[in-house]
Order: C-alpha cells, then sequence, then structure tokens
C-alpha cells in the first residue's frame, strides 16, 4: 500500500531524502506538472511570480491572500509534489496570520515562508528594503505555528536583515525566530560561502539558499551550497524568466518575419504537450465512452 502523507509529511520527507533539496518555481498547474514528471521533488509558488504572471503586478506586496490562495489551489489540484508558498509578511496581524496558514493547509500547501519585512515589501534583492522589529516577527512566527493543524505543516522564517543589519545581527534574528517555533529558515540575499556557513553552523534547522537570478547572490552550485550545510536551494523563478524570454521572441518573430518559422524549434511540440497532460489516456475513455454509447 502506498503511504498516505499529508504535504506538510511529504515536505519534510523529500527533506530528509535530497541533501539539500532542491525546490524549483511552478507558475501554474502545467509547469508543476511537468518540473513533476522531469523528476523533481518539491515545487514553489513565488509571492513575486504571483504578482507578475497571474496580475501583470510589481513584487511590492499588492497582491492578496485570496490571490495567492487561487493558485494554489490550480498547482495543488493538478500535482500532488509538496508545495512551498512564498505568503509575503503574512498579511496583516495575528489573527490574519493565523487565517493565512488554515487556508494554505486547507488549500493543500505543504509549507510556506513569513518574512520579517513590513507590510510595504519589497523584492528581497531590490534596495532600501525596511523590516520589522524582532519582537514583531516573533509574532508573527508564534501566530502562525499556533494556527497550524498539522503539526508536519512547514513553517518557514525568512529573514530579510542581512542587506540592512548585517551577518550578526541577521543570525541572532534567524536564532530568535527557531525558538519562537520556526521549522527552517530563509537567510534572504546572503552573498558568500562565510554567510551560508554562519547561518548553517548557528542553527540545527535546514538553511534554505535562494539562487534567484539578476539579484545579489551569485548562481551558487547544488555541490556548494551542500557543502555550506544549505539543507534547501529555490530557484524561484527560473523557469518563469526563460518561458518569458521565449514568449518574447516568438511575438517579436511573427511581427518581424511574419511566421513562426524561425521560432518553432523553441517550442514545445503538441505531443510534447499531450504527453505532459496524459491527453491520450483522457481521449482513449472518451472513445470507450462514445462506444460504449453506439453498442446501446
Ligand atoms: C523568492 C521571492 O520572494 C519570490 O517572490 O519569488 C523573490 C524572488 C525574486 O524577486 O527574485 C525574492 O527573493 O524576494
Ligand atoms: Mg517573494
Amino acid at each position: 500500500m502506498s503511504e498516505r502523507l499529508s504535504p506538510g509529511a511529504k515536505f519534510r520527507k523529500a527533506l530528509i531524502n535530497n541533501k539539500p533539496l532542491q525546490v524549483v518555481g511552478t507558475i501554474n498547474a502545467y509547469t508543476a506538472m511537468m518540473a513533476q514528471q522531469n523528476g523533481h521533488q518539491a515545487i514553489y509558488l513565488s509571492g513575486g511570480g504571483v504578482a507578475n504572471a497571474s496580475y501583470g503586478l510589481p513584487d511590492l506586496g499588492m497582491t492578496s491572500l485570496n490571490d495567492v490562495l487561487a493558485d494554489v489551489s490550480r498547482i495543488t489540484s493538478a500535482c500532488d509534489l509538496p508545495l512551498l508558498v512564498d505568503i509575503d509578511t503574512g498579511w496583516g496581524g495575528a489573527f490574519n496570520i493565523a487565517k493565512t496558514i488554515r487556508d494554505m493547509e486547507k488549500a493543500g500547501a505543504a509549507a510556506v515562508h513569513i518574512e520579517d519585512q513590513v507590510a510595504q515589501k519589497r523584492c528581497g534583492h531590490r534596495p532600501n528594503k525596511e523590516i520589522v522589529s524582532t519582537e514583531e516577527m516573533v509574532d508573527r512566527i508564534k501566530a502562525a505555528v499556533d494556527a497550524r493543524t498539522d503539526p508536519d505543516f512547514f513553517i518557514m522564517a525568512r529573514t530579510d536583515a542581512f542587506a540592512q543589519e548585517g551577518l550578526e545581527k541577521a543570525l541572532e534574528r534567524a536564532k530568535a525566530y527557531v525558538a519562537a517555533g520556526a521549522d527552517g529558515i530563509f537567510a534572504e540575499a546572503v552573498k558568500t560561502e562565510e554567510h551560508y556557513r554562519a547561518f548553517s553552523e548557528a542553527l540545527d534547522v535546514p538553511i534554505l539558499a535562494n539562487m534567484t537570478e539578476f539579484g545579489q547572490t551569485e548562481l551558487w552550485t547544488r555541490e556548494q551550497l551542500g557543502e555550506w550545510g544549505a539543507g534547501i536551494i529555490l530557484y524561484p523563478l527560473s523557469a518563469f524568466r526563460a518561458m518569458n524570454k521565449a514568449a518574447e521572441a516568438v511575438y517579436r518573430a511573427l511581427l518581424e518575419d511574419g511566421h513562426q518559422r524561425n521560432v518553432i524549434d523553441t517550442m514545445q511540440t503538441r505531443m510534447e504537450l499531450y504527453d505532459y497532460l496524459g491527453y491520450h489516456d483522457y481521449e482513449q475513455k472518451l472513445d470507450a465512452l462514445f462506444a460504449e454509447g453506439k453498442n446501446k
């Protein structure tokens, strides 16, 4: 019999089985299926990604809990890999954060990360971020931890403190966040081997390394980050950025060339598209149903 694990338990199992665990951003249900069928063990829904892709907005805290939940539900309906969700600052005070956690669990998320920026948040790799006090962030974490119903639901604290306060203060905060119940630490926009090692040596929960492109951090390899103690490596928007560039080339070619022949090689074929969807199984069932109907 196959094990029936909760999403949170699946995420924890993936963490044990993969050291470090690569977690890939999937911007929608279809790319989640692609990630799974290509062998990934865990997926991510980016807050910036929801804002950009689903709403055409910048990553500045303008999307709501319900906006993100809609995308979470679409993804978890189509793919049973454990999903880590970016819940920004949790969308309000303690009651709101508790509701966020309950709704995320109900929507099938396995894990979330909540950050210590002010509500008027920015992308972690942009300048002039403001953060709340350690006490306020500790309250956020306690509200989140108290609200979960599945003890395996994974609650990660993200600290954006490094940019403003430096390594020592960021480490102090991370320790306080773990003491408050955080299951993992997202060390945002730290840069070097020394920084990653400092986080992983100071804490005995998994440390997330964010390998987002075109930001503050070099694109370190899985081997390097693993050696430096990272438990999770995040690629939040990598596939999304590649998809966008491919789409741009197609839109331009259609106008410039008047046809798509020069970009056809960059496209997924109809057959490839269908394979990920299991299209042919659906079609066979449909054929069988039609045949049954005719024989009646
Ligand atoms: C991880 C992140 O929070 C996201 O929303 O995907 C972003 C990624 C990015 O903007 O590159 C962040 O690091 O703030
Ligand atoms: Mg984000």
